[in-house]
C-alpha cells in the first residue's frame, strides 16, 4: 500500500445508524473525503442533499465530505481503511457479504459493541472468519454518537495487534475535538465496549427508580468489577478495563440518558415489557442480547456475575427491577477487590 498521508488516505465507513454516521462525519470535519455506505436510499439521498441524517441525528449538520452509497461493492473497492459500524447481530451476514469484495492489504477497524448471539465470537472474530482482512482493529470509548456530532470534546480507543491499523485509523480521525488513544488488548477492548451495555441497563433502572448517586457508584464499581471478571477470564488485560474503553465507557453509558440501553433500562423500571422498550426505542440497544450472552458465558466459565444475572432475570426471566435490587442487596458480598484480577494484573507485569 502507498504511504499514507492524512488527505490522501481513502476511507469508507459501512453502517449509516448514529454511529456510523457520526464516525463519517468526524473524518469528513478533517477535510477527508469519506464514502458513508447505508441500507438505505433516502437516508443516502437526504445526507448528500441535504447533509442531514434525521432518523438518527435530527437536527445535526454533517459534512460536506460525506458520499453516502447505498453500493457496498462502490463503497468497499477503494478503501484503504474500512471501518465497520453494523449491529453485531447483523455483523457475520455484512461481513460474509464483504468476503468476495475486500482484499487483504486493506486495513479494517470496526466500532460494534456487541458479541454474536449463539457463538459469543468477537467481531473481529467475525472479520477473520468471513473475510481476508488480517490488519483488523476496535474503535471503542465512552462516545455517545449525538454529543459527538454535535462537535463536543471526547476521547477514544483504536485497539489492533497491527500499530498501523492504530496509526492510520489516529490520522483520520484526530481533532481539536477528538483525542484518540492506542491500545493492543483487542479482546480487553471488544469486551470493555460490549459489557458495559448491560450495566448500562441496570443504571437506567437505578435512575428511574431514584437510588441516588451512592446507589450508582455501587453499581458502577461492582459492574466494572463483573467487566473485568469475565473479561480476563476470556482473555483480555486487566488493566484495559481501567482505559478509556472500560470505566471510561461504563461511566458515561451509566450516566447519560443519551444512551439507549440506559433508557431501555428506565422504561423496564417504569413497567414497560422488553418488547415495548425496544419497540419505542427503534435503534439497536446492544446489552439487550449481551445479558443473554454474558449469561451464558459466566455460566459456563463458573464465574459470579450478580448484577448481569439480575439484569439478565429482569430482561427474560420475569423479575421486576425492584425484585432485582432486593436480589442484590441482600446477595452474598465478596470481596472489594477481586483477589483474581489482583493475580491476573501481577501476572501480566511479569
Ligand atoms: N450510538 C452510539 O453512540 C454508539 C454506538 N456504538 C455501537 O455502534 C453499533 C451501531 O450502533 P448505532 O449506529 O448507534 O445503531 P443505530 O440503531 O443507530 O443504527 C444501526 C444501523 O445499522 C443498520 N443495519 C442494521 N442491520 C443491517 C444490515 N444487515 N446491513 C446493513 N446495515 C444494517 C441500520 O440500517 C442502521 O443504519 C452498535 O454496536 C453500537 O453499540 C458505539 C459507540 C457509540
Ligand atoms: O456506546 C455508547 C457510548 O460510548 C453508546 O451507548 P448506547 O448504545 O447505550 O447508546
Amino acid at each position: 500500500m502507498a504511504e499514507h498521508t492524512t488527505a490522501t488516505t481513502r476511507v469508507s465507513v459501512l453502517g449509516a445508524g448514529n454511529w456510523g454516521t457520526t464516525v463519517a462525519h468526524l473524518i469528513g470535519q478533517n477535510g477527508i473525503p469519506v464514502t458513508l455506505w447505508g441500507r438505505n436510499e433516502e437516508s443516502c439521498a437526504e445526507i448528500n442533499e441535504q447533509r442531514r441524517n434525521s432518523r438518527y441525528l435530527k437536527g445535526l449538520e454533517l459534512s460536506e465530505h460525506i458520499t453516502a452509497t447505498t453500493e457496498l461493492a462502490k463503497a468497499v473497492e477503494e478503501a484503504e481503511l474500512l471501518f465497520l459500524v453494523i449491529p453485531s447481530q447483523a455483523f457475520r451476514s455484512v461481513c460474509a457479504d464483504l468476503g468476495d469484495l475486500v482484499r487483504p492489504n486493506q486495513l479494517a477497524v470496526h466500532a460494534t459493541k456487541g458479541l454474536e448471539l449463539g457463538t459469543g465470537r468477537r467481531m473481529t472474530e467475525i472479520i477473520r472468519a468471513e473475510t481476508c482482512l488480517r490488519q483488523i482493529g476496535v474503535l471503542s470509548g465512552p462516545n455517545i454518537a449525538r454529543e459527538m456530532c454535535a462537535g463536543k470534546p471526547a476521547g477514544t480507543v483504536v485497539a489492533s495487534r497491527f500499530p498501523r491499523v492504530i496509526e492510520v485509523s489516529r490520522e483520520v480521525l484526530k481533532s481539536h475535538q477528538l483525542r484518540v488513544y492506542g491500545n493492543t488488548d483487542v479482546v480487553g477492548v471488544e469486551l470493555g465496549g460490549t459489557l458495559k451495555n448491560i450495566i448500562a441497563i441496570a443504571a437506567g433502572m437505578a435512575t428511574q427508580m431514584e437510588l441516588g448517586e451512592n446507589a450508582k457508584s455501587l453499581l458502577i464499581t461492582r459492574g466494572l468489577s463483573e467487566i473485568a471478571r469475565l473479561g480476563v477470564a476470556l482473555g483480555a488485560d486487566p488493566m484495559t478495563f481501567s482505559g478509556l474503553a472500560g470505566i471510561g465507557d461504563l461511566m458515561v453509558t451509566c450516566a447519560s440518558p443519551l444512551s439507549r440501553n440506559h433508557r431501555v433500562g428506565a422504561a423496564l423500571a417504569r413497567g414497560m415489557s422488553l418488547k415495548e422498550a425496544v419497540d419505542s426505542l427503534g435503534m439497536v440497544a446492544e446489552g439487550v442480547k449481551a445479558a443473554k450472552i454474558a449469561e451464558q458465558l459466566t455460566g459456563e466459565l463458573g464465574l459470579r456475575a450478580p448484577l448481569m444475572h439480575a439484569v439478565y432475570r429482569v430482561l427474560y426471566d420475569g423479575l421486576t427491577p425492584a425484585e432485582g435490587l432486593r436480589e442484590l442487596m441482600t446477595g452474598a458480598v465478596q470481596e472489594d477487590i477481586d483477589p483474581s484480577l489482583t493475580r491476573a494484573a501481577a501476572t501480566k507485569k511479569r
